[in-house]
């Protein structure tokens, strides 16, 4: 059983010796160290969300909404996280959510392969976005014996969807994740005020000009014209017309554990689930996506209505106790954004890893402290509205 908790008597012992916490230890401060750090157009787009920002920050002001209930004397001097999801056993309920520039937030531009290594040395799952800089077999190599994600944003053209699939399980993905949210994009000011686009600029499309099929479409390759290269990326990057019709043909792609990727409604996991999908992600995309949408309220349902499945879910995450909060509601595992992707600005895999253990020992100290030893203890009734 991994002792998060140690990670803090490290950080108090490392101090003794003069030696101060290499990154910054709230999200505050992660943030303003990596804006200071980033390259203005790529901050505006990591750090801005949909419309005036109020998405984003309702996904913060819902955790807060909630307190836990302490109880004490129970006994929770050791405390086990780990949770089986998909026939693994993770050593906590927590994983890296996609995010598709990774890749070029870090220094050498390798950022996915960064998460990929702080994956395989935390044993913490990472998904890996369509998005990445680096090809999804390389990605995949470097996950060691972390089983990881695949996520898959379906391209308009059926034949690339389908390669990208199964070159995902043949690069050893265990699970392939469908983000139904960003058939198109949201409308993010803070990034069309700078009218550049990561991906229009031709970063972070290794899985699209690796891709045989992909490359068939094209006139000129990447290599050669790699600005033509991007544009028929954009062109086949969504697809509006993708409706429930169209999941038995996803449901038949392939044999791995197939979630989806923004589902926030009973009635969707209904239809999920009646489809033959393996799991529910419930997400807002971190408040990128549709202006006004709710996330963690809407967890509780979407938990009820999965029934047996297991419930992924993101947004808004900043904290330990946020991440006792989510399980409490009924998540089974929840995910992080933009706190890890800014450990990876600032440090790489050592900044994730950084990011990550802060977390954890975090999530750890809440439940220890609160009377909670396993997060079965973890339900709806350990949670209190304090606002
Ligand atoms: C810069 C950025 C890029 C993202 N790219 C993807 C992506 O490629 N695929 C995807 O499904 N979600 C993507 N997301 C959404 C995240 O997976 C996740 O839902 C969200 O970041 C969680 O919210 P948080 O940032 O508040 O933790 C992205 C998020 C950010 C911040
Ligand atoms: O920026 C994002 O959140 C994201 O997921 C995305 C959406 C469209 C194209 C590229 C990335």
């Amino acid at each position: 059983m991994a002792n998060f908790a140690d990670f803090q008597i490290g950080l108090y012992f490392a101090g003794l010796g003069g030696q101060l916490p290499p990154y910054p230890l709230t999200f505050a401060g992660l943030e303003a160290a990596a804006q200071e750090k980033m390259e203005h157009r790529l901050w505006d787009y990591v750090a801005g969300g949909a419309g005036d920002g109020h998405t984003q920050q309702s996904n913060i002001d819902a955790f807060h909404r909630w307190g836990v209930l302490p109880r004490m004397l129970s006994g929770a001097a050791e405390r086990d996280l780990s949770v089986e999801l998909f026939g693994h056993r993770y050593p906590a309920p927590v994983f890296m959510a996609p995010i598709g520039v990774l890749g070029v937030m870090t220094d050498d531009e390798h950022g996915d392969l960064a998460a990929a290594a702080a994956s395989a040395s935390s044993g913490i799952p990472m998904v890996a976005s369509t998005l990445m800089q680096d090809p999804m077999e390389d990605v995949g190599a470097a996950l060691g014996d972390t089983p990881g994600f695949f996520q898959l944003y379906t391209p308009h053209d059926r034949e690339v969807a389908e390669s990208f699939v199964h070159r995902a399980e043949a690069a050893g993905f265990q699970g392939i994740v469908v983000t139904l949210d960003t058939w198109t994009l949201g409308f993010r000011p803070r990034d069309l005020q700078h009218a550049t686009f990561p991906q229009l600029r031709g970063y972070c499309l290794a899985n699209y000009f690796s891709d045989p099929v992909f490359r068939s479409r094209l006139q000129a390759t990447p290599e050669e014209d790699p600005g033509a290269a991007a544009i028929a990326w954009a062109l086949m990057f969504g697809n509006p017309t993708l409706t429930w019709n169209d999941l038995a043909w996803l449901r038949g792609l392939t044999d791995l554990p197939l979630l989806l990727k923004g589902i926030c409604h009973p009635d969707d996991v209904r239809r999920a689930k009646d489809a033959g999908v393996d799991g529910i992600y419930c997400s807002n995309h971190g408040g990128r996506q549709a202006a006004s949408a709710p996330a963690l309220d809407l967890l509780p349902a979407v938990v009820d209505a999965a029934d047996d499945m297991p419930v992924l879910f993101d947004s808004g995450v900043r904290s330990g106790a946020d991440v006792v909060k989510a399980l409490a509601l009924g998540a089974t595992a929840v995910g992080i954004g933009r706190p890890y992707g800014y450990g990876a600005v600032l440090g790489g895999q050592a900044g994730i890893e950084f990011v990550l253990s802060c977390l954890l020992a975090e999530a750890d100290l809440t439940m220890g402290l609160n009377g909670y030893a396993s997060i079965t203890e973890l339900t709806r009734e350990v949670l209190v509205r304090v606002t």
